[in-house]
């Protein structure tokens, strides 16, 4: 991964009448990565996106797509972007289509190699009208990926394809990041955002409230749990390590939250006589919510 920078969002905000949509975001996105943008419905996702290509002017704040106007990097035909609706001609063929898209880029893949790529090679010849939603998105997919841009641009890919439908989705995609592409996709899918994404930005109320790996982001709110048979445990000795942030017991078995479960393994180890010991980490919904709650209560 080279660290030219892709995207540059800074202080960025929008306001639609008494709403603020996205109320101060900064988001450096570097080549290659692949982000996922997460939130509730109305974090300001969607708002944040459309700024980032062009389609909504900030308020305030400047953004920057591989160091030019997000209008000039589009024309350069270096985003593809994928939104949640328009973009489609009901009454145009796939194939039809995808060949009118090619046509407005100055050196896009094959309509044939794009509609394989997206798995819509057998759509050719069906009109648009015709097709499920999961289809339709299949399509914009092919439509995003035909400049063959460095920037692919989604937002709620997924949405109204079935569980099959999301699994092939996802092999498209891997396929493009695996030729080096940078990615940003908003969605609700909390898994789709763990499995797929190198880096999750999480929305709330217009701002960024957590950025970083999913890793990161789950040990950073709820760390792990340990859980281990303890006879005649000094609960004082474990409240005082440093990296338990409490106890609890019940009987013999003790129940360590831990910011640094390594440390804490390693000392039940080498200082008790702990056993069956298991330790878990949160999901990363888990920790959507956690984070989630604490803004609430820092804006109430
Ligand atoms: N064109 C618009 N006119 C008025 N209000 C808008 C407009 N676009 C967005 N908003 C408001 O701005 C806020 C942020 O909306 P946005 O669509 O960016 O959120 P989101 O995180 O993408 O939500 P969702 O997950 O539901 O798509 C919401 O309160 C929304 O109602």
């Amino acid at each position: 991964m080279t660290t030219t920078s892709a995207v540059t969002l800074s202080g960025v905000t929008k306001r639609y009448g008494t709403v603020q949509a996205v109320a101060g975001v900064d988001l450096t996105i570097r080549s290659g990565e692949v982000v996922a943008m997460l939130g509730p419905n109305g974090a300001g996702k969607s708002t944040t996106i459309e700024m980032l290509l062009g389609l909504v002017r900030p308020d305030q704040g400047s953004v920057q797509v591989y160091g030019s106007s997000p209008a000039e990097a589009i024309a350069a035909g270096k985003i593809g972007v994928m939104l949640q609706s328009g973009g489609i001609i009901e009454d145009a063929k796939v194939g039809e289509l995808l060949n009118l898209v090619a046509g407005l880029h100055k050196d896009p893949m094959p309509v044939a190699e794009a509609l394989d790529r997206a798995g819509i090679a057998d759509l050719t010849g069906r009109k648009l009208k015709g097709l499920s939603g999961g289809q339709k998105q299949r399509v914009r997919f092919a439509m995003a990926i035909i400049p063959q841009p460095d920037l692919i641009v989604l937002d709620e890919p997924t949405t109204g394809m079935d569980v099959e439908s999301r699994r092939d989705f996802w092999a498209s995609m891997h396929a493009e990041t695996a030729l080096g592409r940078t990615v940003l996709f908003a969605t609700h899918y909390l898994e789709e955002a763990d499995a797929y994404a190198d880096r999750v930005v999480l929305m709330r109320n217009g701002k960024v409230v957590a950025d970083g790996t999913a890793a990161q982001i789950k040990a950073g709110v709820s760390g792990r749990t340990i859980r281990a048979t303890v006879p005649g445990a000094d609960l004082a000795a474990f409240a005082a390590l440093p990296g338990v942030r409490s106890v609890e017991t019940r009987g013999d078995v003790v129940l360590l939250q831990c910011g640094d479960s390594d440390d804490t393994l390693r000392y039940l180890l080498d200082n008790t006589n702990a056993h069956d010991i298991e330790v878990t980490a949160a999901d990363l919904e888990d920790a959507v919510l956690a984070i989630s709650a604490a803004e609430e209560e820092s804006v109430a």
